[in-house]
């Protein structure tokens, strides 16, 4: 499904959530979408899901509003950091519930996501651990099937080989069926091979939105002489740039091969290091 952001907004009183934000995303694909605290991840996952309306600007999902839309929603399955499900309801009236609203659900999945995870059919939301919720809750997300299926911090509480287990799994089910899937996480090692295209808000912006592999490729750090760099990154684009005794090093975008060829050190800069730069303030 396409989703295409118009210059959408999102004021709460005096506070600037989401600032006239646009962009397309172009079908299924496996998106992250990054950015510190307070940056208007949540917020802009509320809107799209339907749960909240814009101050101003616009979502259409294949060319539809989805605030209040019973045929979009049912394409969509946002699954949060919690509270998630009403307490006293146990796992399996859970997922018979879901497994109602939507059409494309997966039963077999979500029993075999229930014995992965070590879940207890008949065992009430209310006496979960915090884990065992988030456990819950990527059952659900992943057996929706929904097209649209959005993850915001899904694993809190979820130990290291279980969210690996989620990782593989969401692998799997993306590559027999691709659906599109935006998952936020401030785990951006554990999962960034994962995306295929980034975003990165700050303070309500959109700072960045890029292909993954161009970022792989293309995302540099490059060390030298300060003359040297400076000369290198003369006419790219820069991120950030430090210096330190007459050395300097520039977060740029440009080919690695080019940089060797100007005598100077590359590395890739992995997705979460470029966040922090994205989004360190001036002078930080
Ligand atoms: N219901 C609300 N009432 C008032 N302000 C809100 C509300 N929800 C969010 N905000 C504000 O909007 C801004 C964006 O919040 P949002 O939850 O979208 O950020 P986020 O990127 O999801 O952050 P985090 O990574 O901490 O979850 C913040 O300044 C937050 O305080």
């Amino acid at each position: 499904m396409k989703i295409e952001v118009k210059n959408l907004t999102k004021r709460y009183n005096d506070n600037l959530a989401l600032d006239n934000v646009s962009f397309t995303l172009d079908g299924p694909n496996i998106y992250g979408l990054l950015g510190r605290n307070g940056a208007g991840k949540t917020t802009f996952m509320d809107i799209l899901s339907g749960q909240i309306l814009a101050s101003g600007g616009s979502i259409l999902i294949d060319g539809e509003n989805p605030f209040d839309n019973r045929r979009l929603t049912e394409s969509i399955c946002l699954i949060k950091e919690g509270q998630n499900f009403k307490k006293d309801l146990s796992i399996k009236n859970v997922l018979k519930i879901f497994s109602y609203f939507y059409p494309k659900w997966d039963q077999e999945l979500a029993d075999e996501l229930i014995k992965e995870y070590k879940l207890n059919p008949k065992s009430k939301v209310k006496t979960l651990s915090k884990g065992m919720e988030s456990a819950l809750g990527i059952t659900v997300g992943l057996a929706s099937k929904a097209p649209i299926t959005i993850f915001d911090e899904p694993y809190i509480g979820l130990d290291a080989p279980s969210r690996k287990k989620f990782y593989e799994i969401l692998l799997e089910e993306y590559q027999s069926e691709k659906r599109t899937i935006i998952f936020s996480t401030h785990l951006i090692d554990e999962v960034s091979l994962l995306f295929e295209e980034v975003l990165i808000l700050q303070e309500g912006k959109v700072v960045l939105h890029e292909q993954s592999d161009i970022l792989r490729d293309h995302a540099m750090a490059v060390s030298g002489s300060l003359e040297k760099v400076q000369a290198f990154i003369a006419d790219k684009e820069v991120i950030k740039t430090k210096q330190l005794a007459g050395m300097m090093t520039a977060y740029v975008y440009g080919k690695p091969e080019e940089a060797k060829m100007h005598g100077l050190d590359v590395e890739g800069v992995p997705i979460q290091e470029l966040m922090i730069y994205l989004t360190e303030k001036e002078g930080a």
